[in-house]
């Protein structure tokens, strides 16, 4: 269980507090008007924003204090998940070593991810040679390698085309099948997703946010 207690940051004038919990293996769908604070969310999660107070407990230890790599979050974002000027192969490594220097069991992993996420063509390619669908899918990769057992999405497919969209949602629920992945996906199409989704967490205000189950 992924419980968030009362966990709230300050950001210049804009105060947040957001409280949730989710079981295992199941997905929460975060909407609500723009800057009510989605993506501040997830960034306070990851520890990119500091919190001011709050928990954050994932199977009973708090982890919000934690450093960056030591929590249990993988994370997707819009864009720029990828370092442009390396390779495929470079940026699927660094998910599996932050060296990106690979033993034998390491590069079969990854060869595997390739083959499965349609990237062995393009792994000697730079990443910033991708279109915008092929970079997605190598970051889906990255953090399908990197195996975290909580996936924060934010709009990871929003500017792909409807049938791009629905491939990166089949990928992020096999992920989700195969590992117990826990997902949390920030979204402003929740229509073309709810029979996918678990659980709704609506934000009201930047401090109000209210969470009900998808269907
Ligand atoms: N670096 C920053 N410095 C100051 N204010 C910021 C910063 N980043 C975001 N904000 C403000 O915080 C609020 C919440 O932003 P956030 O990106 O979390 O909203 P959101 O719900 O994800 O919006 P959208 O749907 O438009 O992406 C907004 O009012 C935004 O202007």
């Amino acid at each position: 269980m992924l419980e968030v207690q009362q966990l709230a940051m300050h950001l210049d004038d804009h105060r947040f507090e957001w409280s949730f919990a989710l079981p295992h293996n199941k997905l929460l769908a975060v909407v609500g008007g723009s800057g009510i604070g989605k993506s501040s969310l997830l960034n306070t999660l990851l520890g990119l924003r500091p919190a001011q107070s709050g928990k954050i407990f994932w199977c009973g230890q708090d982890v919000a204090r934690l450093p960056l790599q030591q929590r249990p979050f993988g994370v997707l974002f819009q864009s720029h998940n990828l370092f442009d000027h390396l390779s495929v192969t470079t940026n699927l490594a660094l998910g599996l070593a932050p060296s990106a220097r690979l033993n034998t069991s390491q590069r079969k992993q990854l060869a595997a991810a390739a083959e499965r996420f349609q990237l062995t063509e393009l792994l000697a390619k730079r990443a910033g040679e991708l279109s915008g669908g092929q970079q997605q899918r190598v970051a889906l990769a990255r953090v399908f390698l990197q195996n975290k057992p909580v996936l924060l999405l934010d709009e990871p497919f929003s500017s792909l085309d409807p049938a791009l969209r629905a491939d990166g949602l089949a990928w992020v629920k096999d992920m989700q099948r195969e590992h117990g992945t826990t997902v949390i996906l920030v979204t402003h199409h929740l229509a073309e997703m709810a029979a996918d989704v678990d659980s709704v967490l609506e934000g009201v205000s930047s401090t109000l946010w209210k969470q009900y189950p998808a269907r």
